[in-house]
């Protein structure tokens, strides 16, 4: 059906320069799983220029040799083939340096021999490193020319921790260079999001308190700690998740059409939407906000066992949080606005589920079901759009619900790019759209606080939820009070 779509070109885009690439934290989860892929990727497709150099820090004794066959091991194990693996491996070369000490950055100084080059760091480090470390790139005279500087989410754990690296990290370079990787704008469907909304006039003109009754927002994983314990931990889901991902799918929902996809355009219709979020302040917290914690419960017919049991003790730390939120502005007043995302869920799903309002008035016997959008993120990427049909043959206009599905493995077929390749050839590249402003990640944090402040005082201990399910009960109460109800995701087999 959807067979032309595939003969189409894809778009052109200016072509990626040569680039260093410096990886603080080479040997970390987030370049194993993520940056290494990427970047083998974006190397066998030809997207990054072949004389580009990757330049790994690592603070271990372990020889070159060695850390190249770790990272090998490591890649293989997740199906990427041999001769990319080579192919990146020829580019990667490691210096010994701490990034918070310029005085041990004289060999990584050397490396960077050529400064023709756009040179990047990506400080894939523990966020505590990141005032020490642009200090310490700038004290070493590394930070010159053309350089960028990428940062890691969790930027801070709140608005003045936040506020204290953007201070420390503008002093050492401008904005203009500064790249805050929130990887939900690097994927697909969330870019996708801007499309639908902004080249079919059809959506629109119905994106607004006039036609939606309410939205809800929905980032559900089936994974728990991982080995993040302790960064999780001290975290929980309401800043490791919606602080930045989530609240980022709510801009790109919410926020009015940007003049250009300059990416200043963008992030400044996206701060808006931010600084237009009513706060949810004090006791607000117990009404509309739910936090909880998974016991132990079973997901597609596997044990899995509670927080408690996988951190090793008792903790108060949230894994799922449910917000009732709403936008003050004119298209949005009135519009209830639910987020939730957790930990051990029943399915993993990203969604925003849009309803519409109903009919004013029924001119059936059945009552026709409000129109239903929902743009899936992940997995089965796509739009599916749910409208009443007649049921064939009934003589009195009989109606039910049928779903327009368009994935977009079926309509455009071939490989999806990870977030991270789109993400790090946009910082060679030097387009900040999908990059989160500082203002933005403020922004964020001064929804976050209070809440966080109001839990610190009302509400200390997160409800309970069984691995497997889709959150606290009182998660399924905050929406029922509103007369309405979660859209339940697919649960996969
Ligand atoms: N892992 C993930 O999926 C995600 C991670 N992030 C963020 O990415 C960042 C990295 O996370 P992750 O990879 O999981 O963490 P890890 O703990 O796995 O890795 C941290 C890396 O930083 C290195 N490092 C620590 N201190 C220094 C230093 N002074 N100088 C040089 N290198 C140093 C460590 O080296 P050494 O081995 O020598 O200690 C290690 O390689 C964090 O900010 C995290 O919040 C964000 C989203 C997802
Ligand atoms: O940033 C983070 O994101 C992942 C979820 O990312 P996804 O691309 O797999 O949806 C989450 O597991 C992690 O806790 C968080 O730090």
């Amino acid at each position: 059906m959807y067979q032309h779509l595939t003969t189409l070109p894809l778009p052109e885009r200016t072509p990626v320069p040569v680039c260093d690439l410096v990886i603080a934290g080479a040997s970390g989860d987030l370049a194993m799983r993520k940056l290494f892929p990427a970047l083998v990727q974006r190397i066998s497709e030809g997207v990054i220029p072949e004389a580009s150099r990757i330049v790994g820090i690592v603070r271990s004794g372990e020889t070159e040799d060695g850390l190249k066959d770790g990272a090998a091991t490591r890649l293989k194990e997740q199906g990427l083939k041999s001769p990319d693996i080579d192919s990146f491996l020829q580019r990667l070369s490691y210096v010994r340096a701490d990034v918070s000490d310029s005085a041990t950055m004289g060999d990584l100084n050397a490396r960077l021999d050529d400064p023709g080059r756009v040179r990047a760091f990506y400080l894939a480090t523990p966020p505590d490193l990141f005032i020490p470390a642009a200090r310490a790139l700038k004290g070493a005279g590394l930070l010159e020319h053309d350089s960028r500087l990428i940062l890691e989410k969790p930027l801070g754990r709140n608005l003045s921790s936040a506020r204290a690296i953007n201070d420390a990290v503008a002093e050492v370079l401008p904005e203009g260079r500064t790249y805050r990787i929130d990887h939900y704008l690097g994927k697909e469907t969330v870019q996708n999001l801007l499309v639908l909304r902004f080249a079919n006039s059809l959506f629109e003109r119905s994106w607004s308190q006039r036609d939606i009754d309410h939205v809800q927002i929905t980032v559900a994983e089936t994974v728990g700690l991982e080995k993040r314990a302790d960064y999780y931990d001290r975290v929980g889901a309401l800043r490791d998740m919606v602080q930045n991902h989530v609240l980022q799918l709510l801009c790109l929902f919410a926020m009015e059409p940007p003049n250009t996809l300059d990416a200043d355009a963008v992030r400044d219709e996206k701060v808006r939407v931010l600084r237009a979020l009513r706060p949810i302040e004090g006791r607000d917290v117990l009404r509309y906000t739910v936090r909880g914690q998974y016991m132990a419960g079973s997901i597609a017919g596997r044990p899995v066992p509670g927080y408690a049991d996988e951190l090793g003790r008792d903790s108060g730390t949230e894994t799922f949080t449910a917000l009732r939120c709403e936008i003050d502005t004119w298209r949005w007043g009135g519009v209830p606005i639910y987020l939730r995302t957790g930990k051990r869920m029943g399915a993993r799903c990203s969604e925003i589920a849009v309803t519409f309002k109903s009919v004013p008035h029924s001119i059936f016997r059945d009552n026709p079901e409000p129109n239903r959008l929902v743009i899936r993120v992940q997995p089965d990427d796509g739009v599916q759009l749910q409208f009443m049909m007649k049921v064939p043959g009934s003589g009195r206009l009989k109606l039910v619900p049928r779903t327009l599905d368009l994935r977009y493995d079926t309509a455009f077929g071939g490989r999806t790019p990870d977030a991270y390749e789109r993400l790090l050839t946009d910082v060679i590249r030097g387009d900040q759209t999908l990059f989160m402003r500082r203002d933005e990640v403020e922004a964020a944090w001064g929804f976050v606080d209070p809440i966080i402040e109001g839990w610190n005082e009302f509400y200390a201990t997160p409800h309970r939820y069984a691995a497997g399910s889709f959150g606290p009960s009182q998660a399924v109460g905050m929406i029922e009070r509103d007369g309405r109800s979660w859209a339940e995701p697919e649960v996969q087999g």
